[in-house]
């Protein structure tokens, strides 16, 4: 904190994106952390940013934080907000984005999506000199805050932080900070570890016997499987998918089901379906017991899950699957044309080479799922003008007192471009 640091009274007028509370002051916006709307705090400012030293009148919104860890760990933002207050700041993050873009639509109230609890979890891992040190990194530090149990995750991730530590001392010799991913899966525990380098023969050997005595399904490095004792897999409608290591995944499997069931009842009689951005399959496993569907990925070991997991599953229609980059290579509108519907789930950059192929195209309806509320505006911006109604979208929250919100939007082409 710098000479400059005041300890002063501010009284917060609204909450932030990130879930600071926000105060108008006459030098302008300050952030304070873990303020509520409402609320008076005696806070000590650095510049535009505040730490709160004491809450004088507390918010009839403020609740008691459900892990002794909340305000330390970087992880959660939003543990003391009240369900209604938490629900309508997630959604004003999409009304807000929406209307900056100059598109009025129905939003409607954030879906919960928690369900049992986050299904993947990332430890970091560096030596320090009493040894491995595993944990989250904290807020806005380098520093890592241990974990002996972190109350978002699903069960299936319990031993997550015992197995993290174990794996993070039989690696210590690297002397590299490292990332250990886990993954709940229907067959234990799904394991991927970022950052060593190449595992020479009698690592292996020992990261092996590490996976039994763990008794994990799987275990990884940088995306390579090391042993595969049970093929770990999520059960994605009648489909059984078995991703790559680390590949992509929605956060809660819970999250996954209900922006599917969003995706369906947005195109509920579509017969041909693109998956535009499909990664495993969720969405395609799905729509394939109604609809056939073309799926586009770029990511390979995703298409050949998907590939998999359509070929092994009874009473799906045909799911072709092809690896393509839609940044580079988007679907044309004569590729577009054929479709009844297409549904597209981009990475938080948005697909803005894909969308304005689409805003020229005649497909009918077009369902976008979307976890970045600034690139879906400016999409969604260009499907409008080019003659696309956006008829209503739905916040979906599956990260759980985090800022992060998901959305589907679904449009409807209503004339030609504007
Ligand atoms: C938000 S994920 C959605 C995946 C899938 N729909 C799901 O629900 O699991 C975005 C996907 O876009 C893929 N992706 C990223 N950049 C891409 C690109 N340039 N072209 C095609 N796919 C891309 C990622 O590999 C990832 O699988």
């Amino acid at each position: 904190m710098s000479a400059l640091a005041m300890n002063e009274t501010l009284t917060i007028a609204r909450l932030g994106q990130r879930g600071d509370g926000v105060a108008e002051t006459v030098q302008g916006q300050v952030f304070v952390p873990f303020a509520l709307p409402g609320e008076s705090v005696r806070a000590v400012r650095d510049g535009d940013r505040a730490q709160v030293v004491e809450i004088l009148t507390p918010s009839a919104s403020r609740i008691a934080a459900i892990c002794p860890l909340f305000t330390r760990c970087g992880g959660c933002a939003a543990q003391h907000m009240g369900e209604g207050l938490y629900a309508e700041w997630k959604r004003q993050q999409v009304v807000t984005a929406l209307s900056r873009a100059g598109l009025e639509t129905e939003v409607l109230p954030v879906v919960d999506a928690h369900g049992v609890g986050r299904r993947r979890v990332t430890f970091h891992a560096r030596r320090e000199d009493d040894g491995m040190r595993v944990g989250f990194m904290v807020a806005g530090t380098h520093d890592l805050i241990e974990v002996q149990a972190c109350p978002v995750l699903a069960p299936g991730l319990e031993r997550a932080p015992i197995v993290a530590q174990h794996l993070a001392n039989r690696l210590r010799a690297s002397n590299k900070p490292l990332d250990i991913q886990l993954t709940a899966s229907e067959a234990g525990l799904d394991v991927d570890i970022r950052g060593h380098g190449p595992a020479g023969d009698a690592l292996r050997r020992q990261l092996t016997e590490a996976a039994e005595r763990l008794d994990l399904a799987r275990l990884a490095m940088h995306g390579e499987i090391i042993v595969e004792r049970r093929a770990p897999f999520q059960l994605m409608g009648k489909a059984a998918v078995t991703p790559a290591p680390g590949g992509f995944l929605q956060a809660t499997s819970e999250g996954e089901a209900m922006l599917s069931r969003l995706v369906l009842d947005a195109i509920p009689k579509a017969k041909r379906v693109a998956d535009l951005f499909a990664g495993c399959g969720p969405f395609s496993v799905r729509l394939a017991e109604k609809a056939q569907v073309s799926a586009f990925e770029s990511d390979k070991a995703a298409i050949q899950a998907l590939s998999r997991a359509a070929n092994h599953t009874q009473g799906l229609k045909p799911v072709a699957a092809e690896a393509r980059d839609l940044f580079r290579r988007p679907l044309l509108e004569h590729e577009l044309n054929v479709f009844d519907a297409v549904v597209l789930d981009p990475p938080r950059a948005g697909a803005e080479a894909q969308v304005k192929r689409l805003a020229a195209s005649k497909v009918p309806l077009v369902a976008y799922v979307s976890c970045d509320v600034g690139s879906f505006a400016r999409d969604a911006a260009l499907l409008v003008a080019g003659g696309y109604a956006l008829e209503r979208v739905t916040p979906v929250d599956q990260f759980r007192y985090s800022a992060h919100i998901e959305l589907v939007g679904v449009f409807r082409k209503t004339a030609g471009r504007k």
